[in-house]
C-alpha cells in the first residue's frame, strides 16, 4: 500500500532489528499506515509484534531502516524531540498498569502528564478543574463515570482496562498503539474493550494499531489486517474481506522467502516480501 508522506501516521522503511545473531525480528520490514486507519497486527508467538510497536516509538532502536511517526523521523530523534513525538502516541497494554490504591479518576488524571508535566497535577484533589472535567468525560466515554471515585483495585479486569483506555484518551493522542489489550480478559470483556477502542478511535479520528491473538477481533475491529512472519509483512489485507478461520492458518504457514510473489494457490493473500 502506497501512502503519501503527509497522509501517513506510520511509515516504516526497510527496518532491521535483531536480538543476537539467531533472533532477527525485523528483516527489511516495510509498513505504511494512513492517518485514521485501524490496523490489526497478527503473527505467531515471537514473530515480533510487540517489538514492532516498541520500534515505532523509539523504545527499541533499530539496527537499520527508518520509522516516521506522524511525520517525525523517530529513528533520528533523541531526547526531548523523541519524547515530544512519543507524547502524541497513546498506549494500551495487556496489563493495564494502573495505580491500584488510587481511584479511577486519579488514574485517568495521570494521562495529563503525557502533555503537561508538574508536581501532583494528576491527584484528583489537586488537579485543575478543567483537567478533572476532562478526566470525567474520558471516564464517561468508556462508560465508567459512575465508578470515578472507586479504587481501581475494586474494579473487574474489564473495567480496569476501560480505565486504562480513558487514561490513554486523557493524553489526547493522535495515534493509539495497543498491545493485546484483550489478552487477559474473559471473551466478553475482551471484545467489549476492543470494540470500545475501535469505536472511540474512529469517532475521534485517531489512528489505531493493535496486536491481537484473537483473529475475530483482528478482523472485526480493524480496517486492515497485517501479518508478520520472517521479519516482514507477510500478509496485508482488508479486514472486510478477511476471514478469521483463514487467518488462523497464517500461523501455520512458513515465513515467505524474500522475493516470494503473490501466489493464488496460497490460502491467504500473501504479499511479495521484496517490494
Ligand atoms: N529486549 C529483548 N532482548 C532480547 N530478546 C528480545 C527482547 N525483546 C524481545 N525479544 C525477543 O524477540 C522475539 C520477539 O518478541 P516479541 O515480544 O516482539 O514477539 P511477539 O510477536 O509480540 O510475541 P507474543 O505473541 O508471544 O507476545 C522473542 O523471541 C523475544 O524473546
Amino acid at each position: 500500500m502506497i501512502v503519501a508522506p503527509d497522509a501517513s501516521a506510520i511509515r516504516v522503511t526497510k527496518l532491521v532489528k535483531s536480538f543476537g545473531p539467531d533472533r532477527r525480528i525485523a528483516d527489511g520490514l516495510d509498513l505504511a499506515v494512513a492517518r485514521g486507519e485501524a490496523v490489526s497486527i497478527i503473527g505467531a508467538n515471537g514473530a515480533g509484534k510487540s517489538t514492532l510497536l516498541r520500534l515505532l516509538v523509539g523504545l527499541v532502536p533499530p539496527d537499520d531502516g527508518e520509522v516516521h511517526l506522524l511525520g517525525a523521523p523517530v529513528t533520528r530523534l533523541k531526547g526531548r524531540a523523541l519524547a515530544a513525538s512519543r507524547a502524541r502516541v497513546g498506549f494500551v497494554f495487556q496489563k493495564h498498569n494502573l495505580v491500584s490504591r488510587l481511584s479511577a479518576l486519579s488514574n485517568v488524571l495521570h494521562g495529563v502528564q503525557a502533555r503537561r508535566a508538574g508536581p501532583r497535577t494528576w491527584h484528583q484533589a489537586l488537579a485543575r478543574r478543567e483537567d478533572r472535567e476532562e478526566a470525567m468525560a474520558c471516564l464517561d466515554a468508556v462508560g465508567l463515570a459512575d465508578l470515578a471515585r472507586q479504587r481501581v483495585d475494586s474494579l473487574s479486569g474489564g473495567q480496569s482496562q476501560r480505565v486504562a483506555v480513558a487514561r490513554m484518551l486523557m493524553q489526547r493522542p493522535e495515534l493509539v498503539l495497543a498491545d493485546e489489550p484483550d489478552a487477559s480478559l474473559d471473551p466478553r470483556a475482551g471484545a467489549e474493550v476492543m470494540g470500545l477502542l475501535a469505536r472511540l478511535s474512529r469517532e475521534k479520528g485517531l489512528t489505531l494499531v493493535f496486536v491481537s491473538h484473537h483473529m475475530a477481533h483482528a478482523v472485526a475491529f480493524a480496517d486492515r489486517v497485517v501479518g508478520l512472519a520472517g521479519g516482514r509483512v507477510a500478509l496485508d489485507e482488508r479486514a472486510a474481506t478477511s476471514d478469521p478461520d483463514r487467518l488462523a492458518a497464517f500461523f501455520d504457514e512458513p515465513p515467505p522467502a524474500p522475493g516470494d510473489a503473490v501466489s493464488a494457490s496460497l490460502p491467504l493473500q500473501r504479499i511479495g516480501a521484496a517490494s
